[in-house]
């Protein structure tokens, strides 16, 4: 993948605002690389820039300094019929679709390559019908679009962007709105495609969590307006991923890749061992309780967690032997009860 050229580059790039009489860089000195197949993830905290990269990119506003190339061309040198069948935007917002259905919308991606009042011809009509199944929106096209849900339309919004049969496909925020299930067939749907399509694919969002697990690449815009990539685990193991985030009153936790409202360290700690998911669970309600959770063999308490048939059992091993509990409710109190 990495001999590949990419579809998307920019060279020395400052994003920001500009009017007559003031100019406000957020980010310079950009040099960005997508390539075919990728999956990259833009993330950031609030106000950090991420909207302004991807308007940038996507041509919708100038860059105040440097170039951004798409497919080896320079984006301003590029006409908008051009530039529409090398990129597709989805964006968040409620589109104004007025009466149409999910199916006019998706064929409305196929506009730079037949015009507004074109005919489809044999090969439009084959892009939208992969559009709408690597998108699996098959039970939605004959819907109104304003009829839709929030996830089902982004979904169909996506269809939309394949139809458009782009190299580059952006997306902002495809995740806002969604539920959990929605959230995570979302990322997956986008890998996937990434993977099969060779298509080179750039999203912005809040799901950390996500994003850890399903990005080639992330692009972390700090809260100083310099902007880290690299691999997501990489990023984490030098501590640039926590640092983007840094605020006070929650912690990163290598360990796990979440964000803890809890700090992993505090006077009372205690070592869990045995069963995988039970340490997991009651490690968090330690946590939440003021507990530190450690490796070290001098904690204070030792607990061992472990499954007996069907059943789960907690027991101190350390310092009351023998101790055992059948549920977290009764073990954090238990512990409690000896640690005043
Ligand atoms: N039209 C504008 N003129 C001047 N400054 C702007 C304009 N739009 C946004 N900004 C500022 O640029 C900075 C970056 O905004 P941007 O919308 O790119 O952040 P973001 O990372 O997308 O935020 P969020 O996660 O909240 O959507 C913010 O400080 C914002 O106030």
């Amino acid at each position: 993948m990495s001999d590949l050229k990419p579809f998307l580059e920019t060279k020395d790039l400052a994003i920001g605002y500009k009017t007559k009489r003031t100019e406000r860089i957020i980010s310079k000195t950009l040099n960005l690389t997508l390539k075919p197949g990728q999956l990259v993830c833009l993330l950031g905290s609030n106000g950090s820039g991420k909207s302004t990269l991807m308007r940038t990119i996507a041509g919708l506003q100038p860059a105040l300094e440097g170039v951004v190339y798409i497919g080896q061309q320079p984006l301003a040198g590029l006409k908008s019929a051009e530039l529409a069948q090398k990129l597709s935007l989805v964006l968040t917002e409620r589109v104004e679709a007025g009466n149409l259905t999910a199916l006019e919308v998706i064929t409305l991606g196929r506009t730079p390559y037949t015009g507004w009042l074109g005919a489809l011809s044999k090969i439009d009509h084959d892009k939208i019908n992969e559009a709408i199944w690597l998108a699996n929106v098959e039970d939605l096209i004959n819907r109104k679009i304003h009829q839709l849900s929030d996830g089902e339309r982004q979904k169909v919004m996506l269809a939309r962007a394949l139809a458009q049969d782009t190299e580059l496909i952006l997306l902002d925020e495809p995740t806002a709105h969604l539920d959990l299930p929605n959230r995570v067939e979302m990322m997956r749907l986008l890998h996937t495609l990434a993977r099969q399509t060779e298509k080179a694919i750039l999203l912005s969002t809040h799901e950390l969590d996500l994003a850890l697990q399903a990005a080639d690449i992330l692009w972390l815009m700090k809260q100083d307006g310099a902007l880290a990539t690299g691999v997501p685990e990489d990023l984490v193991l030098n501590g640039a991923f926590e640092s983007a985030f840094a605020k006070s009153g929650f912690f990163f936790n290598k360990s796990s890749g979440t964000f803890n409202i809890y700090q992993d360290v505090c006077t009372h700690s205690i070592s869990l061992s045995g069963d995988a998911i039970l340490t997991f669970w009651t490690g968090r309600a330690l946590q939440r309780e003021g507990f530190g959770i450690t490796d070290d063999v001098h904690a204070m308490f030792k607990v061992h967690c472990d499954r007996e048939g069907e059943t789960a059992v907690w027991q101190i091993k350390s310092p009351l032997h023998g101790s055992k509990y059948f549920n977290i409710a009764d073990l954090v109190l238990g512990i409690k009860s000896h640690s005043k």
